[in-house]
């Protein structure tokens, strides 16, 4: 360990990305996204523009879903090749997303529902049913199709406008990545922590969410201001994140360590909730997945090719994201993630 790089996660302010901010302001505010995104790869994002009564709506409809029985819950569960509707407690594992083994033998203890892009978003494009499944939405749980899909659109478009502060911090040119995403790839993945009393001695060294890295572009993730979330420093160690208030934590994903030929960091993290009495705190939260147009190749960006790495070999979004989610969803490990296995293994123990 060293202390030459204190773990802290910074914070930028979009918000002349949002609105019509002057051209320094958003130099500014795209410099301060480069820095973080080089050193930390996850920022707290302020400024987004996001109304509480949307995020509030939407927290709520997490908990009448999650709070139906388990036997109603399931009635919406989907094969694992199709990632939408409900993942019961311990169907998954994200460290097979890295091809790494669950350090504790078991699976993660989240509940999930997805819900994502369809076929039907995008008439006339002809895209994989496979890839851009139909949603199911929960009959029982009767606010919860409105509300969460007024919240998949806006964290979709803090998402976009990322990627416009995107292309001006890596000097690419003003709408640089809309090709690759103008059909995007967008999955929201709605979790619940919640163990009851009795599951904790079962579970020995309790994984919430095996350690990982997101797989696509970014990541807009909503979380609950409860201690949980850890991700790997530069130092080797984890460290504790929470959201900071009114903000929304943004994490970059593979494609971006990809793209940028590992300039921005695709951070690993995981999630240990901490035991406080015997119990673990019930913890919500809600990644959307901005990860391109299945069909986009991925190759390093110009701007990112002077560095003297050797660049990854050229990919598609569908090819990475499918042998990803082969690895968390359905059990077969992940043999293409060498260099991110490898962070993983050196930080085991501490
Ligand atoms: O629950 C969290 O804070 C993180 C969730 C996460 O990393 C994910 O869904 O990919
Ligand atoms: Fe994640």
């Amino acid at each position: 360990m060293t202390t030459e790089h204190p773990f802290h996660v910074p914070t930028v302010d979009i918000g002349a990305y949002v609105g019509q901010g002057t051209a320094e302001e958003r130099a500014a505010a795209a410099a301060a996204f480069d820095r973080a995104a080089r050193t930390v790869g996850f920022v707290q994002v302020v400024g987004h523009g996001v109304p509480t009564s949307v995020t509030d709506a939407f927290a709520a409809a997490l908990d009448e879903f999650f709070h139906l029985p388990l036997e109603v819950k399931k009635q919406y569960r989907t094969p694992p090749a199709v990632n939408r509707g409900y993942a019961p407690p311990k169907t998954e594992s994200l460290s097979l997303s890295l091809g790494l083994a669950p350090s504790n033998r078991m699976h993660d203890f989240f509940e999930a529902f997805n819900i994502g892009a369809a076929v039907s978003d995008h008439p006339g494009l002809d895209l994989p049913e496979a890839d851009y499944p139909e949603n199911v939405w929960p009959a029982e749980a009767e606010r919860f199709r409105a509300a969460v899909s007024a919240y998949f659109d806006e964290a979709g478009r803090v998402a976009r406008t990322l990627t416009t502060l995107f292309a001006d911090a890596l000097g690419l040119p003003a709408g640089f990545f809309e090709r690759f995403t103008d059909h995007s790839l967008d999955v929201l993945r709605m979790n619940n922590y919640a163990l009851e009393a009795g599951e904790l001695e079962l579970d020995g060294d309790l994984t919430g969410m095996g350690e990982h890295t997101d797989y696509g572009i970014v990541t807009v993730l909503w979380a609950d201001q409860v201690a949980g979330l850890q991700v790997l420093g530069r130092d080797g160690g984890w460290h504790d994140v929470v959201p900071a208030d009114g903000a929304l934590l943004i994490n970059l994903g593979d494609l971006m360590a990809r793209w940028t030929n590992e300039r921005w960091m695709s951070t690993l993290h995981r999630v240990k909730p901490p035991i406080v009495d015997g119990r673990v705190e019930r913890r919500r939260s809600a990644a959307f997945f901005h990860d391109g147009n299945i069909d986009a190749v991925i190759e390093t960006l110009p701007t990112c090719l002077d560095d003297g790495r050797t660049p990854y070999a050229p990919i598609t979004v569908g090819e990475h994201i499918r042998a990803k989610l082969a690895g968390s969803r359905a059990g077969v490990a992940n043999t293409d993630a060498e260099r991110e296995a490898a962070r993983v293994l050196a930080a085991q123990g501490s």
